[in-house]
């Protein structure tokens, strides 16, 4: 269970995030929803360490993150929305360096490789220089990267970004197995029909605020016959006008 208690994150004058109060639990996929600049990032930032709320408390199965940042980090698998890749290692140099990192045997890293790139279809680009693949490629470096330990967490930046559909199709089977195993899966998106297809829960942000919390079967039957979008649209969109649980006509 992953407990966001409080949460609140200040740049300078910016209130990025303002007491964010989430629960989420094994066995479920949770999506972050929001406009550009709503605090998605800066929420999946939080959790796997890179930057410090302000204040709150982050809890990892009854655990502060504050004080037991490594055990936790071992914890997960972190797709950035912007990752920083070595741009001169090959992929599979990268590979080792997380493999490395993440004290994987050279046995294990290998077949989790050659299970990963086969899936992806990257293994003809494993020896390639990660300057030389084109976007797309480099994001499925990255994911085959953040899933190379088999983590119990995975906290995905918008992940399908710059996937062709195939491999978009693989990484929400992926997790959708993963949840189904009884493990967590957390992403963020703006694609809301791909929020639609996985989320058990979401949450969508607005200027720093939650302006949903919960699941989407919920969120759904509040508004029947209306598609995620609309509702979507009406909550965080222009007008802004709609609470969930409002009636919108
Ligand atoms: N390092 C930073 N310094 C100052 N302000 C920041 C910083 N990072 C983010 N912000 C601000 O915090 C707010 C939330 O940004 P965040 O990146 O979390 O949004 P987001 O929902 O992920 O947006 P997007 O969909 O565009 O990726 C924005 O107003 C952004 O300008």
């Amino acid at each position: 269970m992953i407990e966001l208690k409080k949460v609140s994150k200040v740049y300078g004058k910016k209130r990025a995030l303002d007491q964010l109060d989430v629960n989420i639990k094994e066995g479920e996929i949770f999506g972050f929803l929001g406009h550009n600049g709503a605090g998605k990032s800066t929420t999946i930032k939080s959790l796997v360490s890179i930057i410090e709320p302000t204040s709150g408390q982050i809890l990892v199965d009854g655990q502060e993150l504050k004080t037991h940042r490594q055990e936790i980090k071992q914890k997960i698998g972190y797709v950035p929305d912007t990752p920083d890749l070595f741009l001169q290692l090959s992929a599979e140099e990268y590979w080792d360096l997380l493999g490395a990192a993440f004290e994987l045997s050279d046995e294990l890293k290998q077949e989790r490789v050659e299970q990963l790139t086969a899936l992806f279809e990257l293994t003809a680009q494993r020896y390639d220089t990660i300057s030389s693949l084109s976007h797309g490629m480099r994001q499925k470096v990255i994911v085959i990267g953040a899933l190379l330990s088999d983590p119990d967490i995975w906290i995905l930046d918008e992940p399908m970004q710059g996937l062709d559909p195939q491999a978009a199709y693989d990484l929400k089977q992926l997790m959708q197995e993963h949840a189904r195993k009884g493990k967590t899966v957390i992403f963020s998106t703006h694609d809301l029909a791909t929020a639609q297809q996985l989320c058990d829960k979401l949450a969508i942000l607005k200027k720093g605020q939650l302006i949903y919390n919960g699941t989407l079967t919920e969120l759904m039957s509040q508004y029947p016959e209306k598609s995620l979008e609309d509702i979507y649209l009406s909550m965080a969109g222009r007008q802004g006008l709609l609470k969930a649980g409002e009636a919108d006509e």
